[in-house]
């Protein structure tokens, strides 16, 4: 199957706090961005990328991708607003021909060429998967202060990117989200509410989205690590 991976790295990266967005600042030497690029494209299963970024942040992207010598970058497209529009926008440059497409936050530049695989595997023969592990925290609802229940950890996941669908379920599912005005934090719970099951796939811990200063120090730590196998 021809498969098409959406990098979505058009978010603002408020909670980084830094004056330079997130995806552009360097990890192990080069941007996140370069980092997520280059995971993905070790993997044989990927044909093509779509890089979704800033409009303003266009033109500095396909320079940065040059100077980098990304292979497999078939279109930097504008995203939008939130998340799900930026997936969105994603979706409507995948080549004709594609048929499995993953959706990657640029975010996440440990993920493995042994995740990517796993989760294309997955989605290839059932439709829909996503990579998570399980919580090892205990889980609680809150509400104004109070808890209100402890949830099972036994059925707990925490959710990763990417997620991979067959190209019609999840344009499906975008749709129908724009049609509902349904607004989604991962791609899999647009298909969840298609009513399309989600495999997930056990990742690793290492996985870890860059969202906050600390996660910055902990992936440069993971990253002298890669290569052995830490989880
Ligand atoms: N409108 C948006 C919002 C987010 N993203 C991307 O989605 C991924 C996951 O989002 P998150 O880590 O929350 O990034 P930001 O939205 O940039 O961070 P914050 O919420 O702290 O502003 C990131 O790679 C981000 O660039 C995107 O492409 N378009
Ligand atoms: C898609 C995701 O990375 C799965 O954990 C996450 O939901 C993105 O959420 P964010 O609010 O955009 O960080």
């Amino acid at each position: 199957m021809h498969t098409e991976v959406i990098v979505v790295a058009a978010g603002s990266g408020s909670r980084m706090g830094s004056d330079i967005k997130k995806q552009y600042l360097p990890l192990a030497g080069a941007p996140i961005l370069i980092r997520t690029l280059q995971a993905l494209a070790e993997c044989s299963s990927v044909d093509r990328m779509v890089l979704v970024v800033s409009e303003d942040d266009r033109e500095y992207v396909h320079t940065l991708c040059q100077e980098h010598q990304m292979m497999k970058i078939g279109a930097i497209v504008a995203g939008g607003r939130e998340r799900q529009d930026s997936v969105r926008r994603g979706l409507a440059a995948l080549d004709e021909k594609t048929e499995l497409v993953a959706v990657h936050d640029a975010a996440r530049p440990l993920v493995t060429m042994e995740e990517v695989e796993a989760v294309l595997a997955a989605a290839r023969t059932k439709g829909a998967a996503t990579l998570g592990v399980p919580v090892k925290d205990t889980i609680k609802r809150v509400a104004e202060g109070l808890v209100q229940e402890t949830l099972p950890r036994s059925e707990l996941f925490a959710v990763h990117t990417p997620q991979a669908f067959h190209r019609r379920v999840l344009e499906d599912a975008h749709q129908r989200s724009l049609e509902v005005g349904g607004l989604g934090t991962d791609d899999a719970s647009l298909v969840e509410w298609a009513g399309v099951p989600v495999t997930m796939v056990e990742g690793r811990y290492t996985n870890l989205k860059i969202t906050t200063p600390d996660d910055l120090v902990i992936a440069e730590a993971l990253w002298k690590l890669k290569g052995e196998r830490v989880r």
